[in-house]
C-alpha cells in the first residue's frame, strides 16, 4: 500500500466538540439507566436526582440512654430543689428508642437518681425536645439526597439507604472494546527482540477505561491487515466505544483512518497537539471510535483529552477539570503551531509553586510513571518566563508537591534509593532533573530547588565543588553533604572493539563520542582531560552532541551511536560496558544554611549519615561511600 502523504490537522478544541456532539447524535449521551441495588452501587453514576422517600429519622426517638418525661412537669426541678418524678409519669428508653406522645424530653441515665419505689429523682428542669432526634432532623421526604451525575460512594450510600432509596437508578457502563494493532506488538516476552514490542499500552488502557467507569473487552493483537481489523470492527458494532491502539500516523500499516473513512464517519484524523498529534475520530454504526497513537505519552494525552470526556458524557458523570497554576522553573517553548501537554512534576519551593518537566518525548512511559500530570504550553509560547503562570492538571490522585525536596544539578543513581527510602519513611520523595551541576548551584541561588547535586573540579584549586559555590554564594551561606566518591572514567561497548585506552585514542582513531552539556560535572572534567593533553574540540567527532544524564551517556553507546562516552563506572558496570577509569570525585549536595531547619531537609541529612539507603544487594560499582554524610562547611 502506498503511504499516505496528507491530513488536515484540527484545533483540539474543534475535534473535541465534534465528537461530543457525535456522542449525542448516536444517542449515547448517556447511553441508558438501569436500576440496581444501592448495596452495590458503589462507584456507579445517578441517573437522575435522587429524593429521600423516608425522613430520617422518621420516628421521634430518644437521643440518650435514661428516661422519658414530659417537660412542661419538671419546670420546678433544680439541684436546691430536686424533683421526684413517680413511674407512671415517665417510661425508660434507651438510645434510638421510640418516644411516644405526650413525652417530649429525655434525662440522661445518670443525671437521675433512682429510687427504691420505682421513682426517679431528677435535679435540672427540661425543656421540649431535649434529648429527643427529631422526625426528618437529617433528611425529610422529597429532599434531594444525590444530584444526577454525581458519584455515588460510601456517604452516599449510607444517605440512600437512610432515605428508603433501597434500589437507585444509575447510568449503564460504557461497553468498550480495546483494539491493540501492528505486526510488530506481542503479548508474550519470549518474542521480544528486534521489531517487537510488549503491549503495555492495551491492559493499561484497560485499567483507565475501567476506572473511568466503562465495561472493558481487549481482543487479541490484531495484525496490519485490513480484512481482519475490519472484521473485527463489524464484531464490536454493539459497543459503545472502539479504541485501536497503533496505526493512527503515516507509516506503511496505518490503515485506521482509511477503515473509517470508507465504513463510518471520520470526524478528524489528526490535531494540533502534542504529544497525541495523529489521533483519529469518528464513529462506526453506533460506536464511537477512537484510534490512539501507539507511542505511550501521546496515548496517554488522547485518553485524557478525547476518552475521558466520551466515557463521562456516555456514562453521565459530571467532572470538573480542576487546574492549578505553577511557574516553570527553566523557560519552555513549544511548538508553534500546537498545544503541548507537558508531563511532569510539581513541588512546592519557598512557598511558590514550580512545574519540573520531564522529558517530552511521546514514547517515553517512565515520565509517565513520574509525571504527577501534565502542563498546558499553547501554542506558540517562546522562551517562557519564570514569572509566568501556567494551568497545571494533576493526573496522579495523590499530592505530593510539598512532600518533595527539589534537587537539581547533577544526577546521581543513588537519589532513587534516597527518595524510595525517605518515601516509606517519610511520604517524602526527591525531585530531581539533571541539569548539570553547575546549573544546579546557580538554581539553588535563585531559590528554584532545595539542593545542588554537584561534583565540579577545579583544575586551579583541585578542589572539588567549593570554588564554583563560591562565585554564586558568601563564604558561611551553604554547606556540603557528602553523598559518596564516584569513579568517573570511559565507558566504551563489552570487550572495547576499538581499543580504548586514553583520549587520545578517541583522536587517532576518529571515533564518535557523546558529550554531556555544559556545566555538567563530566564535561568540567573531560574539558580539563582534554585541555591536559592539548586535544581541541574540532578534533574529537560528537564533542557538540549533549545528553543530560549518565545513563542517556551510556545507551547511546548500546545503541550504537557513539563508540565512547563518559561517566561513572557504575554505570558502565550495571549496562554492561567496559569502562576505561580516569579519576575519583567527590559528589556533594548542597544546601543553604537557611534551610537547614526544614524538616525534609532535616529528614534527607539524617539518612544519608545513616547510610542507611545503601542497598546491600546491589553492587555500587566504583562507589566509595567511607565519607558518607560527612559535612563540609563552604
Ligand atoms: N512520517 C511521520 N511519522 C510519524 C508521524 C508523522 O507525523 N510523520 N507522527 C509521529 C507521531 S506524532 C506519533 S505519536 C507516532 C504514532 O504512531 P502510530 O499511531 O502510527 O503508531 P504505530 O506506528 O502503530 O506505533 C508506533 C509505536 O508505538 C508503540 N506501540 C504501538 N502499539 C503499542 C502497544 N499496544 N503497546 C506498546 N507499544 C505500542 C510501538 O513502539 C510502535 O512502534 O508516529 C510518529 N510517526
Ligand atoms: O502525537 Mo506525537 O505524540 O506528537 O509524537
Amino acid at each position: 500500500m502506498a503511504r499516505k502523504l496528507y491530513r488536515k490537522l484540527m484545533d483540539p478544541k474543534d475535534a473535541l466538540e465534534l465528537l461530543l456532539n457525535e456522542v449525542k447524535f448516536i444517542n449515547k449521551s448517556p447511553i441508558g439507566s438501569e436500576e440496581i441495588k444501592t448495596a452495590n452501587a458503589g462507584g456507579r453514576i445517578a441517573s437522575k436526582n435522587i429524593t429521600a422517600k423516608i425522613a430520617c429519622p422518621n420516628f421521634q426517638s430518644s437521643a440518650m440512654d435514661g428516661y422519658a418525661l414530659i417537660a412542661k412537669s419538671t419546670k420546678e426541678a433544680s439541684v436546691h430543689s430536686p424533683l421526684k418524678v413517680n413511674k407512671n409519669e415517665f417510661i425508660e428508653v434507651d438510645t434510638g428508642d421510640y418516644v411516644p406522645y405526650p413525652f417530649d424530653c429525655v434525662v440522661m441515665v445518670e443525671k437521675t437518681k433512682q429510687n427504691s419505689d420505682g421513682s426517679i429523682t431528677i435535679f435540672e428542669a427540661m425543656h421540649p425536645g431535649e434529648n429527643i432526634r427529631l422526625i426528618g432532623e437529617d433528611f425529610n421526604p422529597g429532599e434531594i439526597v444525590v444530584y444526577e451525575g454525581q458519584e455515588i460512594s460510601t456517604f452516599e450510600i449510607m444517605s440512600l439507604l437512610a432515605t428508603g432509596n433501597d434500589v437507585v437508578s444509575v447510568n449503564k457502563k460504557p461497553k468498550a472494546v480495546i483494539i491493540a494493532t501492528g505486526d510488530e506488538i506481542t503479548d508474550s516476552y519470549e518474542n521480544i527482540d528486534k521489531n517487537m514490542y510488549f503491549n503495555f499500552n492495551g491492559p493499561a488502557i484497560s485499567y483507565f477505561l475501567k476506572e473511568n467507569k466503562a465495561l472493558v473487552e481487549e481482543t487479541p493483537i490484531l495484525p496490519d491487515n485490513i480484512e481482519v481489523l475490519q472484521e473485527y470492527l463489524n464484531k464490536y458494532s454493539e459497543f459503545d466505544l472502539i479504541l485501536m491502539i497503533g496505526g493512527s500516523s503515516f507509516g506503511r500499516d496505518d490503515y485506521t483512518a482509511s477503515i473509517l473513512e470508507k465504513n463510518g464517519k471520520l470526524l478528524a484524523h489528526g490535531v494540533y497537539l502534542r504529544p497525541g498529534k495523529p489521533v483519529i475520530l469518528g464513529s462506526i454504526n453506533k460506536s464511537i471510535f477512537i484510534g490512539l497513537p501507539g507511542y505511550s505519552a501521546a496515548c496517554a494525552v488522547v485518553l485524557d483529552y478525547f476518552v475521558k470526556p466520551v466515557l463521562n458524557m456516555m456514562s453521565g458523570k459530571v467532572e470538573f477539570t480542576k487546574k492549578f497554576p505553577v511557574s516553570i522553573y527553566k523557560p519552555l517553548t513549544s511548538s508553534s503551531g500546537e498545544e503541548e501537554r507537558i508531563r511532569g512534576q510539581v513541588a512546592k519551593v519557598k512557598s511558590k509553586m514550580y512545574f519540573y518537566p520531564l522529558t517530552r518525548s511521546s514514547s517515553s512511559v517512565s515520565s509517565l510513571l513520574y509525571a504527577d500530570g501534565i502542563c498546558i504550553l499553547e501554542k506558540g509560547i517562546q522562551g517562557s518566563s519564570e514569572q509566568e503562570s501556567f494551568d497545571f492538571i494533576f493526573w496522579k490522585k495523590e499530592d505530593l508537591s510539598e512532600n518533595s525536596i527539589v534537587v537539581l544539578g547533577s544526577n546521581d543513581p543513588l537519589l532513587p534509593y534516597i527518595s524510595s527510602k525517605l518515601y516509606k519513611d517519610f511520604k517524602l520523595r526527591i525531585v530531581s532533573s539533571p541539569s548539570g551541576s553547575l546549573s544546579g548551584i546557580v538554581s539553588l541561588k535563585d531559590g528554584l530547588c532545595h539542593v545542588a547535586a554537584t561534583h565540579l573540579f577545579d583544575s586551579e584549586t583541585e578542589e572539588y565543588n567549593i570554588p564554583y559555590i563560591l562565585k554564586y554564594f558568601d563564604k558561611g551561606d551553604t554547606i556540603l553533604l557528602m553523598l559518596a566518591y564516584r569513579q568517573q572514567g570511559m565507558m566504551v561497548k563489552k570487550g572495547n572493539p576499538f581499543n580504548v585506552n586514553c583520549l587520545e585514542d578517541i583522536v587517532s582513531k576518529g571515533l564518535r563520542i557523546v558529550n554531556r552539556q555544559k556545566g555538567a560535572g563530566t564535561r568540567v572534567l573531560l574539558d580539563f582531560e582534554m585541555s591536559k593533553l592539548g586535544i581541541k574540540p574540532s578534533q574529537i567527532l560528537g564533542y557538540e552532541n549533549e545528553v543530560f544524564t549518565h545513563y542517556a551517556a551510556a545507551t547511546s553507546i548500546l545503541s550504537s551511536v557513539a563508540d565512547v562516552a563518559f561517566g561513572i563506572q557504575y554505570i558502565a558496570d550495571f549496562l554492561g560496558l567496559d569502562f576505561i577509569p580516569w579519576k575519583k570525585e567527590n559528589f556533594e549536595l548542597c544546601i543553604c544554611k537557611d534551610n537547614l531547619s526544614d524538616p525534609k531537609i532535616l529528614a534527607l541529612i539524617d539518612l544519608i549519615k545513616s547510610k542507611s539507603f545503601i542497598d546491600k544487594n546491589l553492587n555500587f560499582s566504583g562507589y566509595d561511600f567511607s565519607d558518607t554524610g560527612k559535612i563540609r562547611e563552604v
